[in-house]
């Protein structure tokens, strides 16, 4: 479900460097360490990874060995080092490159401190986690980042090394001010069964927190601290001492947007003046601008429930609880709230408006299909990758398929419509390719693998989300994490289709507390959230935006609840489609009561290319398309792949009739009849139909020949039998039965195109076109219908969608005229 790698060109662009910083990032040294690293052929990104999975046996064979201890000083200085260059990085153009590796066996804590013995930096080993012990320390040093927050941390008995702590919520990209928010000198933290490695250079010993729920922040009044006796004297932190202070703090961070410092800095204020309205009201508002709502309904709640809450407060609280419950997707707890808000000041404006999303969105999550409004989501997807839309789960339900890794799939609970929805989800969390000049290489040790800053992102947000939202840890626990993965999937029937899809928006019985004292409540297992990403993640192709090319971080990466229970099959029951970040499932054919729905995780017409994306998630594909492909055998396959590629890369006006027609027949030799696929679905025909189809049509076009058009309604008829398509009428010219009117479509309507679905809506537009242009109006008006309805099953929306989707094809064909014929 995620995109492959590509050349270092189609890199540049999906990072979105600009020419001059392109120029300059060229010469620099990292820059060819990251291209070389990026552009490597598949083999050695495979061998990469196989040296580095043998580092970490041959680590864990060596066993643990004696610390190895490091100068104060030193550790200072290559801390303050770190930290200018991190400094120059965010202020200057300069490009860095972070690699990083996931997937690997690490340690996540789930004893609880007052269970853990202490234990000191003299007495750890390298090599080693230390099961059963805490580590107490504090930062001497100012922190920075790499991929992880480090920084110097020194024990009771003054002894020091370097921390670092990956997956910290929030700290990705993060500035260096929120870094002195998170971690300031002086930091008091216990660490829970932490684990002591060598770093790559193998010289010297650091150590390595995966889990940010292994890191326990420590107040002041807390019995550890209070028993504590330090050799060393605290570092001054200086953090400001006052509740109106640290509130000053915390608004200057949310002024200039950094959410998560700023609910740090207000939760600091807390501790010196707990009931302080005013320090809830504001880390409530950044919680929201985090997404962390149970968090954020929490304060505004403890305000709520305070009586002598009136006024601007009471209005502020009830405000900010509604859009929490609003952003919780409880969107009649939501409009309650925010009806109340209009009792106290009738007619705002703001509250006016969330009242009538919060129907819109029961609408959806009741009536499904007509209730959405399609047309206006795909020109609002347009603009920003965030829909606002409810969840809707339909005719589906989990069922157990022992055959298949997690053991589970979906199925149709009645009979089913091609084209009929599914579900439609939002995401649970996403991550986003590189958009500043920081960009990530992560190396994928579960997969075999090369990711972008997308899925580096992505499982830190899904990190966040766990700890924020508590009560939606057990949907992502459930989540099939790979044969490797220890504890096994879940078994059916837990978790039902219904309390995933429950757990996704609900947050019933948080404590909402999380972040309060930024000791987070919910244990994570990191490497369960690093694996369950890479078994179900899909990359987003927001369907109104231009497709990109897949390279390892073109597009964003998201995890859904739901959808990732569907099992694959290339030619699926179903098919799926990102409206920005919200991902809706429709089938593609009729469904039986019980029938599983599938969907295809790679939408490539290629065996080979195909095959060699699943094979990383599960042997080979058994569906029916890839079963008739692998009779062919896999030279005809190979030989189809390069048939295609050598004709892609034709100049246009290579592109000619003559070159397309080769093209087909060489295309129809690799089929061979009887035995192969030959008169069944070829998506690969499709292609070479198209071609055809195309170049037919353009020269129809630069020669004004009218009857040439026939030719070209014929072939793209062609090529729609290859995806699967029936047609009914194949007639060119003549009368048509008095019964057929401009209505009557004349295709089969009972199933969608398998694969090239918006290749056959255009395929069906341009039979439109040229019978347009062959004056013969009806039967342009009924393939106009035939394009529609070919939309239709795959997108839904109706002729509203279908308006807005193509109009640019509609002019550039000039057939705009069908909709009134
Ligand atoms: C996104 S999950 C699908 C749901 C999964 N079956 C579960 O129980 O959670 C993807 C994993 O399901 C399994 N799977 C999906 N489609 C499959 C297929 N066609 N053949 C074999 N295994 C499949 C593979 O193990 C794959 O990595």
């Amino acid at each position: 479900m995620e995109p492959n790698m590509a050349g270092p060109e189609s890199i540049f662009r999906s990072i979105g460097l600009s020419e001059s910083t392109l120029r300059r990032a060229m010469n620099d040294s990292r820059t060819q360490h990251m291209l070389a690293a990026a552009t490597l052929p598949e083999e050695d990104v495979v061998a990469q990874i196989q040296r580095a999975k043998d580092q970490f046996e041959s680590e864990r064979r060596l066993g643990p060995g004696p610390r190895v201890p490091v100068l104060r000083e030193h550790l200072a200085m290559s801390m303050a080092h770190w930290r200018r260059e991190l400094q120059k990085s965010l202020t200057t153009d300069e490009s860095i490159f972070r690699r990083t590796y996931i997937g690997f066996p690490k340690h996540s804590s789930r004893t609880p401190l007052s269970e853990l013995a202490p234990i000191r930096l003299a007495d750890m080993q390298v090599r080693k986690t230390h099961v059963g012990s805490y580590l107490l320390c504090r930062t001497f040093t100012l922190p920075t980042r790499l991929v992880a927050i480090c920084a110097g941390i020194e024990d009771t008995d003054g002894v020091v090394q370097m921390l670092s702590i990956y997956n910290f919520p929030g700290a990705l990209s993060a500035t260096l001010e929120t870094l002195d928010e998170i971690l300031p000198l002086g930091t008091t933290i216990a660490l829970r069964e932490p684990t002591m490695k060598m770093d790559t250079s193998g010289r010297s010993a650091f150590i390595r927190v995966d889990s940010p729920t292994d890191v326990v922040f420590l107040d002041a009044k807390d019995p550890i601290i209070l028993d504590a006796r330090w050799r060393t004297p605290a570092a001054p932190s200086g953090l400001p001492s006052t509740a109106d202070a640290c509130r000053l703090r915390g608004n200057a961070h949310f002024k200039a947007e950094r959410y998560l410092a700023a609910s740090i800095a207000y939760t600091r204020g807390l501790r010196f003046e707990p009931p302080s309205k005013s320090l809830l009201l504001n880390r409530a508002l950044a919680y929201l601008h985090l997404e962390y709502y149970s968090a954020a309904l929490s304060d505004a709640e403890l305000v709520i429930r305070d009586e002598t809450t009136e006024g601007q407060d009471r209005v502020k609280a009830l405000f900010r609880a509604a859009r929490a419950y609003y952003g919780r997707a409880e969107y009649s707890c939501a409009q309650q709230l925010f009806k109340e808000v209009l009792v106290y000041e009738p007619g705002q404006v703001e509250s006016v408006g969330w009242v009538r999303r919060c129907e819109q969105r029961m609408k959806e999550s009741r009536d499904g299909d007509g209730a959405y409004d399609w047309a206006g989501m795909y020109k609002e997807a347009q603009d920003s990758i965030h829909l606002d839309v409810a969840d809707w789960v339909g005719p589906v339900e989990v069922a157990s398929m022992p055959s298949r890794g997690g053991g589970r799939g979906v199925i149709a609970t009645r009979d089913v419509r091609v084209g009929e929805l599914l579900m439609v989800a939002k995401p649970y969390a996403v991550g986003f390719p590189a958009t500043t000049r920081e960009t990530y290489l992560s190396y994928n040790l579960s997969t075999t693998e090369i990711h972008g800053r997308s899925r580096v992102e992505l499982i830190s947000r899904t990190i966040a989300k766990v700890m924020a939202e508590p009560s939606s840890a057990p949907l992502v626990c459930s989540l099939y994490a790979g044969p490797d993965s220890l504890p096994a999937p879940p078994t059916y029937p837990e978790p039902a289709a219904s309390k995933l899809a429950a757990a996704a928006g609900s947050a019933q019985g948080n404590t909402a507390t999380t972040l309060t004292n930024l000791t987070l409540v919910q244990d994570v297992d990191v490497l369960h959230i690093e694996r369950a990403c890479s078994f179900n993640a899909f990359g987003i192709q927001n369907i109104s935006s231009a497709p990109k090319a897949r390279t390892f971080d073109s597009t964003p990466s998201a995890l859904y609840a739901l959808p990732s229970l569907v099992n694959h099959a290339c030619a699926g029951t179903a098919t799926w489609a990102c409206w920005g970040d919200v991902i809706v499932v429709r089938a593609t054919c009729n469904l039986q009561r019980g029938e599983e729905v599938t969907m295809a995780y790679v939408n490539s017409s290629t065996y080979v290319d195909r095959a060699k994306f699943l094979s990383k998630y599960f042997g080979s594909c058994d569906c029916w398309l890839c079963a008739q492909e692998r009779r062919d055998g896999e030279e005809r396959c190979i030989e189809r792949e390069r048939l295609t590629d050598a004709f892609r890369r034709y100049t246009p006006a290579n592109r000619t009739v003559s070159a397309a027609r080769d093209f087909v027949k060489a295309m129809e030799a690799t089929y061979i009849p009887g035995l192969s696929t030959a008169g069944q679905v070829r998506p690969m025909m499709q292609i070479a139909y198209g071609a055809l189809g195309m170049a037919l049509r353009m020269r129809a076009f630069e020669t004004g020949q009218r009857s040439m058009y026939g030719e070209v309604a014929t072939t793209y008829m062609q090529a729609l039998e290859a995806v699967g398509i029936t047609v009914i009428d194949k007639s060119l010219r003549g009368r048509l039965a008095p019964s057929d009117s401009r209505t009557t479509i004349p295709i089969a309507m009972t199933r969608a195109p398998v694969l090239e679905w918006h290749e056959a809506t255009l395929q069906a537009l341009g039979i439109c076109a040229s019978f347009y242009a062959m004056l013969d109006d009806l039967r342009a008006a009924r393939w106009f219908k035939a394009a529609q309805w070919l939309n239709d099953a795959i997108f839904g929306g109706g002729e509203a969608l279908f308006r807005v989707q193509y109009a640019h094809v509609f002019e550039d064909m000039n057939i705009s005229a069908c909709f009134n014929m």
